[in-house]
């Protein structure tokens, strides 16, 4: 087995995926650096949502491995993945997955909640968020009283104001308008350069992957301009030893 780079923070090699009789991915390895912001594009149906998945340890793959600071995240327990992304990882969705009886404060707050935080320190915090996304106003309306947009955003201060070292977005700005998505990915971004958390950021839209730092490309469940993946292999295993050698 080959180890993963020690500057990676999210490594996976030869990801296949199949949900029933499709295949979602076929082959996919990447790394992804602490920091770094990665956008993963593609056509609609070519596997950025599995793929997103597989790397925040929501799916596991069905071959291949993929690796959580340097720790095997694809031979984890169901309950230990769990807490994983409970503790490590944010999750944006693109519809808003709001618990329909809390108000926006109490979502927002809820991991932090969920993991243990004292119910004052949690409030702060989320309302710090909540005020950044400029949907402080709305702290204690529920769901169906706001609208797409104030809903996104409560979603997105939900996966900051629990600092993940990771946050998986998977086309969060899709739901909004033009203005909206520019401005909400403008805060996400800024956040996360800030905190130095890693962004994984799936969109099929170009013109959204250009604020990353990198961008992957996947077309029918391949990462596009490798060969099958052979090639894709050798490309993680060569900036592996290239790590393990320096
Ligand atoms: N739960 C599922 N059951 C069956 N097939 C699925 C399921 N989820 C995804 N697929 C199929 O797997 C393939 C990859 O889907 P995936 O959602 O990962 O791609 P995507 O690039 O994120 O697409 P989109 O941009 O439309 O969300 C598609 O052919 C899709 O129809």
């Amino acid at each position: 087995m080959v180890a993963p780079p020690d500057n990676d923070v999210l490594w996976a090699r030869g990801l296949h995926h199949t949900h029933g009789c499709t295949t979602a991915l076929t082959g996919v390895s990447l790394g992804v650096r602490e920091g770094e912001i990665l956008a993963v594009t593609g056509p609609r149906g070519s596997g950025k949502t599995t793929l997103l998945k597989c790397l925040s340890g929501q799916l596991t793959p069905t071959e291949g491995e993929v690796w959580f600071n340097s720790s095997p995240v694809h031979t984890l327990s169901s309950p230990s993945r769990e807490r994983l992304r409970l503790d490590r990882f944010g999750w944006i969705d693109t519809e808003p997955q709001l618990v329909p009886e809390l108000t926006a404060w109490e979502n927002a707050a809820l991991p932090l909640l969920l993991r243990g935080t004292g119910q004052r320190s949690a409030k702060h915090t989320a309302m710090e968020w909540l005020d950044r996304l400029d949907v402080g106003m709305c702290a204690r309306r529920r769901p169906a009283q706001l609208d797409q947009s104030q809903r996104q955003r409560i979603a997105v201060a939900r996966a900051l104001a629990s600092n993940p070292q990771v946050l998986f977005a998977d086309e969060p700005t899709a739901p909004l308008h033009l203005s909206d998505g520019t401005q909400l990915l403008r805060t996400l971004t800024t956040a996360a350069r800030s905190h130095q958390i890693t962004v994984v950021l799936a969109t099929h839209d170009p013109e959204i992957a250009t604020i990353a730092d990198r961008t992957v490309c996947l077309v029918d469940g391949r990462r596009s301009g490798a060969a099958p993946s052979d090639a894709e292999d050798d490309d993680a295993e060569s900036r592996a030893a290239c790590s393990l050698s320096v």
